[in-house]
């Protein structure tokens, strides 16, 4: 293999090359199609950003329209894949549904006219509609009630949150949500894209990739590491455990959920726009005691370990915003799926159009020519 060096976890070899996201590591820059995250926060919402990372460009007012009404259209879920979901253990992770019920989606809309727009423009419209009804079914079911069925009234993001907590959301925690789902939209090719990226290139089904993406966003080094940091907070308990706490984790070589990237060597720009958010929500309400642990644990973090580039990432602060909304810990990498569907389909279409199946190299490191031992020799 000449002029190709082995690094572990692939670290600085394209794999790829996209037009729809851009991370400038050192600067802090994230840009979807170009345009800023913060210009995007604080102007678009999400199914706009989504229509904006899968199809290129900022839809006109007409094409929103129809790409809103489409997905309300395809809310709600067959009472198959429900009555399925039903039979999925109540102690299971809602990943692991997700997961499942994301596969299963196949079952009835396999078609895979790959080459077909309309069979694209369904399968987008599909995943995002129905991802978010599936998350807050199970939500529903595991605690022995009823899925609550999707309201065409209500927009994407207070949809969701509608049909998790059974009430109308207030509308400027429905804004907040809906401002999360399009920071955690996109963001290269990280591990579940990277993920999905493969699994589309064998030419699958947009269902099967999915899956596939979704099975690795829930790991902890990944997407998992919301619900982890949590944990932590709670774990530490009070911010004069804070300092005790992150020495003892340098000292044992520990991972800190939550900080760390392998591209930013700064704080990730969307955990200071979900930081903000944070605020702003406590602002309101009162500052919670995990918050200012939070704070307390980020500035000891960059005291300890700054000068290894390690910072707050995207899952540090967004827990702290989905527990000021009452969501439950386990959905937080559901929900951020819900949000990198938009990512991963955006992928999936650009992979299909200069698709070349993904089969890598290795260095082969074992024995040769050994001798087969029978086994009552072993
Ligand atoms: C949406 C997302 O996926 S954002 C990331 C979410 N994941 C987390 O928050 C989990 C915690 N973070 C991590 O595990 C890592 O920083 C990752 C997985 C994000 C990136 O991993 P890599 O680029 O492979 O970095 P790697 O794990 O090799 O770490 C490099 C060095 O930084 C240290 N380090 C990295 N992250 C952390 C951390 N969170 N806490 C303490 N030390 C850390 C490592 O111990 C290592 O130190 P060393 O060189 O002395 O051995
Ligand atoms: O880019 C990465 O490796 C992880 C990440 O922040 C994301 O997927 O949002």
């Amino acid at each position: 293999m000449k002029g190709c060096e082995y690094k572990p976890g692939l670290e600085g070899i394209p794999a790829t090359r996209s037009e729809i996201s851009y991370v400038d590591g050192t600067k802090g820059i994230l840009e979807y199609r170009g345009i800023p995250i913060k210009e995007l926060a604080n102007q678009s919402h999400f199914l706009e950003t989504a229509y904006l990372l899968i199809w290129g460009e900022l839809p006109s007012q007409g094409e929103l329209e129809s790409f809103e009404t489409e997905v309300r259209y395809h809310r709600r879920i067959k009472y198959r894949i429900r009555d399925m979901m039903k039979c999925f253990p109540e102690s299971g992770h809602p990943m692991d549904a997700l997961q499942a019920s994301a596969a299963a989606l196949g079952l009835f809309y396999s078609r895979r006219a790959l080459d077909n727009p309309e069979y694209i423009r369904e399968a987008v419209v599909r995943l995002l509609a129905k991802i978010p009804t599936m998350v807050a079914a199970f939500q529903l079911m595991r605690k022995g009630n009823d899925p609550v069925q999707p309201r065409d009234d209500l927009d994407y993001a207070s949809n969701f949150l509608y049909m998790l907590t059974e009430r109308e959301p207030d509308p400027f925690e429905a804004r907040v949500f809906d401002v999360c789902l399009t920071l955690h939209a996109e963001h290269t090719i990280n591990a579940s894209t990277f993920s999905a990226m493969v699994t589309a290139s064998t030419l699958t089904d947009p269902y099967a990739v999915m899956a596939s993406a979704v099975g690795t966003l829930a790991g902890p080094l990944h997407g998992g590491a919301n619900e982890e940091v949590i944990s932590i907070l709670e774990q530490i308990g009070s911010v004069e455990n804070v300092r005790p706490y992150v020495e003892e984790a340098v000292a044992n070589k520990q991972k800190i959920m939550g900080f760390g990237h392998r591209v930013y060597q700064v704080k990730d720009p969307r955990a200071t726009i979900l930081q903000e958010l944070a605020e702003q929500l406590f602002a309101q309400a009162g500052f919670d005691r995990y918050y200012k642990i939070a704070v307390e644990l980020e500035k000891v973090v960059k005291e300890k370990l700054a000068h290894k580039g390690i910072y707050a990432n995207v899952d540090f602060y967004s827990g702290l915003v989905y527990r000021h909304l009452g969501i439950p810990t386990d959905l937080f990498t559901p929900i951020f799926a819900i949000a990198r569907v938009a990512g991963w389909l955006a992928h999936w279409k650009e992979q299909l159009a200069v698709n070349r199946i993904f089969r890598p190299t290795q260095e082969y490191i074992g024995e040769h020519n050994r001798s087969y031992v029978p086994i009552e020799k072993r």
